[in-house]
């Protein structure tokens, strides 16, 4: 089954939300918008050459020999494709006059060792095409495993820090731009630096006065080089940062598109989305006029020098002091000597685009999950004969979010194993807290959240997430089969199993209506179906889970009245003698509790009985004030 891009709520993309909200275009003088888009996922631009250095090594990790065998075949194409002007030289030199002599057979050698050297350069290049691309391939499909894996196992405080856009973007176009780089730039690069090495080589040795002084004019050429990579390496940062704020607005908006219809967000989305592109365009135009720029001044520096050394070169040839044929052979070198490292100045654009976006994959991966799974896990204890619930405890828990801010301070609570308990209370109480706490979405800044005793920071995530399972407010339906959805935390089980599980939750009654029945499609994200509908299947997922501990998160809530009812008896006999939170929002909810508690601003401030509550009885007024709903 593929994920598919989880509707953004106000509380899971803080960071997303907020262009949403945002009519105004960016503008291309406004930087600091543009940094706070491009730092949508929360980390500095910058890092540390190092850091991407290290990154791609581990990458290539097993393929380092792949990568010195190319080094060889390039370095031995390059002497082969490269002594062309040499031959033109001992033509010139030896063989004409030789040939003059009625003496064929140097001119013969020449012709023969030239298509020699045609032949191997030509396979040789075909190799080590061959070879590089087949790395570049590594490398990216490294690259984007690791970086699926890592956010994958990011805690959900991370996800809820960051746009799911920015994070597509990184695994797509920022891992495509390092793929250009191997596309083409590596075989370039080394070509580049393995000629000029070459050439420099065989001027100094063809002569040394005319080889100095073409290797003196590279020096000019290697600064205004250098001078382009720093300048362009910001500039290229900024681009890659401008295409993840388009693309993650871009994501953004379809993801919420029902909302964005509602609200007629359409103008002011389409005004902020060309705000964004105008950026993307700006910062594109500027490294097209950075290269310009790089490309026309050192041509003219390399143009003026070729020109000097000719005129020098036949002057010296007039002079008697230089050979025509040295001269002939020097002349056709100082073309290539200067024109490989200028064509460089393309492929860094390649390079420099690449190392901004591995600078950032890298930042990316540097991030440790802030839940971790315990290097030592302590086993939970056996449950005795049949019983299927745990003792939960909250000792002391502080939690404070990234904001700083406390939303729970010495928090203590225990539920008895078998216990089902509604936690209800005014939005922002932190009853959706509690819940993320006890599935250990996030770790008390402080304290101990128990089960059966046992420390949540203790337990192996595979005991805990089958013991622990938490139904969210919008279940997600990934594209599959029903049956498969409902599957999810158990893809061995039977269909009969995955039947049972529907029975008892209700879902069986309307899958049982569709055509293919649990070989149905969800279609994209469960769209088919209605939210109550996803909600049943979503419950269905978790019977068949038979976690001790039940959390529902509002899980209810869209469920329509007539279907709430017809699952309340159902959801008792899921919840029976489980361990049970329920957040809920409805009166009719509560009816399944056996304990409810009223949360407000992170303190328990009513503890009674589902009769208590709804009586009106017994209750201090506050607590009704506190309670917002009604069924009626
Ligand atoms: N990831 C987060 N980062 C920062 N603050 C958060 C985060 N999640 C929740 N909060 C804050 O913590 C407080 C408690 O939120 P919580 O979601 O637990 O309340 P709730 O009782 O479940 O509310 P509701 O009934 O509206 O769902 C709120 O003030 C909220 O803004």
């Amino acid at each position: 089954m593929r994920p598919s891009t989880p509707s953004p709520t106000p509380s899971s993309t803080p960071e997303s939300a907020r262009p949403q909200l945002d009519d105004s275009p960016i503008g291309p003088e406004d930087p600091d918008a543009l940094a706070a888009a491009a730092d949508s996922t929360g980390e500095p631009v910058e890092a540390s050459k190092g850091a991407s250095r290290r990154l791609l090594r581990s990458v290539l990790g097993p393929n380092i020999r792949r990568l010195w065998l190319a080094v060889v075949v390039v370095l031995l194409q390059q002497a082969a494709a490269l002594a062309g002007p040499v031959f033109v030289t001992v033509t010139i030199n030896r063989a004409i006059p030789a040939l003059g002599a009625h003496d064929a057979v140097p001119l013969v050698v020449v012709a023969v060792a030239y298509g020699c050297c045609v032949i191997v350069a030509a396979v040789l290049q075909n190799m080590f095409i061959r070879l590089s691309v087949t790395v570049g391939q590594i490398v990216v499909t490294g690259l984007r495993t690791r970086l699926f894996a890592h956010i994958q196992a990011q805690s959900v405080e991370f996800h809820e820090d960051r746009s799911s856009g920015t994070l597509a973007s990184r695994a797509s176009s920022d891992v495509d731009a390092v793929r250009g780089l191997f596309g083409s730039g590596i075989d370039q690069i080394v070509t580049a630096a393995v000629s000029l090495f070459y050439i420099s080589s065989v001027l100094l040795v063809l002569d040394w006065q005319l080889g100095s002084a073409a290797l003196a004019v590279m020096a000019p050429v290697y600064w205004s080089m250098r001078s382009f990579r720093k300048r362009s390496l910001q500039v290229y940062r900024r681009r890659s940062a401008a295409a993840a704020a388009a693309a993650g607005d871009m994501s953004e908006t379809f993801a919420g598109i029902r909302t964005v219809q509602a609200f007629s967000r359409e103008r002011a989305n389409d005004n902020r989305f060309a705000g964004l592109n105008q950026r993307h365009r700006k910062e594109n135009r500027q490294a097209a006029m950075e290269m310009a720029r790089y490309v026309t001044s050192s041509r003219l520096v390399a143009n003026i020098a070729i020109a000097g050394l000719v005129l020098w070169g036949a002057h010296r040839v007039a002079s008697g002091t230089l050979e025509l044929g040295t001269y002939a052979g020097i002349v056709l070198y100082l073309r290539d000597l200067y024109d490989k490292p200028l064509r460089l100045g393309g492929v860094l654009d390649a390079y420099q685009s690449a190392a901004a976006s591995l600078e950032k994959i890298a930042v990316l991966l540097a991030i440790e999950p802030t839940v971790v799974e315990p290097s030592r896990p302590a086993p939970l204890p056996v449950l005795p004969g049949h019983s299927v619930g745990r003792r939960v405890d909250y000792e002391q828990v502080t939690l404070a979010y990234r904001d700083g801010r406390e939303v729970l301070r010495d928090f203590n609570l225990s539920i008895p194993a078998g216990q089902t308990i509604a936690l209800i209370g005014p939005s922002g109480g932190g009853k959706s807290t509690l819940a993320k706490l006890l599935a250990r979405f996030h770790d008390p800044t402080s304290g101990h959240v128990l089960l059966d005793g046992v420390d949540l920071r203790s337990i192996s995530m595979a005991d805990l997430r089958g013991g622990v399972a938490l139904v969210p407010q919008e279940s997600f339906l990934f594209s599959g089969t029903v049956a498969e959805n409902i599957a999810l935390a158990r893809p061995d089980a039977t269909l009969e199993e995955i039947r049972r599980a529907a029975e008892a939750t209700g879902a069986h009654r309307f899958i049982a209506t569709l055509q293919d029945g649990y070989q149905t499609d969800v279609g994209d994200r469960g769209g088919r179906f209605s939210a109550g509908e996803q909600q049943l299947i979503a419950l269905a997922r978790v019977f068949l889970v038979n976690p001790s501990v039940i959390v529902l998160d509002e899980a209810t809530s869209v469920i329509d009245i007539p279907s709430e009812r017809a699952v309340r008896n159902a959801l008792r006999a899921v919840l029976r003698e489980r361990t049970a939170l329920v957040i809920a929002h409805r009166p009719s909810t509560i009816q399944i509790a056996d304990r409810v508690l009223v949360l407000a601003d992170g303190r328990i401030i009513e503890d009674c009985t589902p009769a208590e509550l709804t009586s009106d009885l017994g209750l201090p007024a506050k607590t009704r004030e506190l309670w917002p709903h009604s069924d009626s």
